[in-house]
């Protein structure tokens, strides 16, 4: 049996008196790459900050690499790595002032942060900007420096939000490979997108979050039989209960037309 990553028993959590995590029972073990989905608003970066340990005034239990995460040890930070949705870069340092800083921040010399982001760097054809300012990066380039600093300390455990947001479609496939191969090197990914085709793809397992709960918890096939639809958009769809995509489309081009 394959060693435990996370483990997650009741976990509530509410803002202003209205519970967005209602009862989230988890289990997650090392090399799975999970799929994490959910309407806007289900709770996913909520459960997400709350592993990081950026959210506090949950209850029930959260145990990440078999260390309850409220006990107050920093440790299992480091070996977590962590693309946010919306991400504060320094924008006005340069690649290489970034992530030698990021690489620090999690215990690496900054000769072996400088060398390994380097490196990386090279990887995504970006050495000739290492040492250009953020701020004159694009969206691209910037989402290029996220994964980069998320992954120069080596974690164990990694939350995507978006990974592939801004990326060409050659990048798409390097990202999508360097994950497939993290993963089967024992890695655990937390993988959350709205992009359901990329999910169905590279998941070995996906988590649909639904109203703070979990409302599906498989692989692609197991989620396709539990709804009997074809494609994740559509199993996707089902689980949550969505039928309305045509209405609300013409609802909202014809107020768009009104007065025309
Ligand atoms: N700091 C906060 N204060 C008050 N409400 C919050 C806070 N953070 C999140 N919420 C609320 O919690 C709910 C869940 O938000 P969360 O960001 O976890 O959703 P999500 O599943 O990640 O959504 P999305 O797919 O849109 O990124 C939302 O209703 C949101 O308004």
């Amino acid at each position: 049996m394959r060693n435990e990553v996370l483990s997650i028993r009741d976990l509530r959590m509410k803002f202003n008196q209205r519970y967005v995590l209602n009862g989230i029972d988890l289990d997650v073990r090392e090399g799975e790459m999970i799929g994490y989905i959910g309407p806007n608003g289900a709770g996913k970066s909520t459960t997400v900050k709350i592993l990081l340990g950026l959210t506090k005034g949950y209850t029930g239990t959260v145990r990440v690499f078999g260390e309850d995460i409220d006990a107050g040890s920093y440790e299992y930070k480091r070996r977590i790595g962590y693309v946010p949705e919306v991400a504060e870069l320094y924008d006005q340092l340069t690649a290489s002032e970034y992530l030698t800083f990021t690489g620090e921040l999690y215990g690496l010399s900054a000769d072996d942060a400088d060398s390994k982001a380097r490196q990386l760097m090279e990887c995504f054809e970006l050495e000739k900007v290492y040492h250009s300012r953020i701020a004159t990066f694009s969206k691209g380039m910037r989402q290029k420096v996220l994964l980069i600093s998320s992954l120069l300390h080596d974690p164990d455990l990694l939350f995507l939000d978006e990974p592939l947001s801004g990326l060409d479609a050659n990048s798409v496939m390097v990202v999508k490979e360097i994950l497939a191969l993290l993963s089967a090197q024992g890695k655990t990914i937390f993988y959350s997108s709205h992009i359901m085709d990329v999910v169905e793809k590279i998941s070995s397992r996906i988590i649909l979050l639904a109203d703070g709960r979990i409302a599906a918890d498989g692989t692609f096939q197991e989620l396709q039989q539990q709804s009997s639809e074809g494609t994740l958009e559509e199993v996707f769809n089902q689980l949550t209960g969505f039928h309305e995509h045509a209405s609300i489309a013409q609802r909202f081009v014809s107020i768009v037309r009104e007065g025309d």
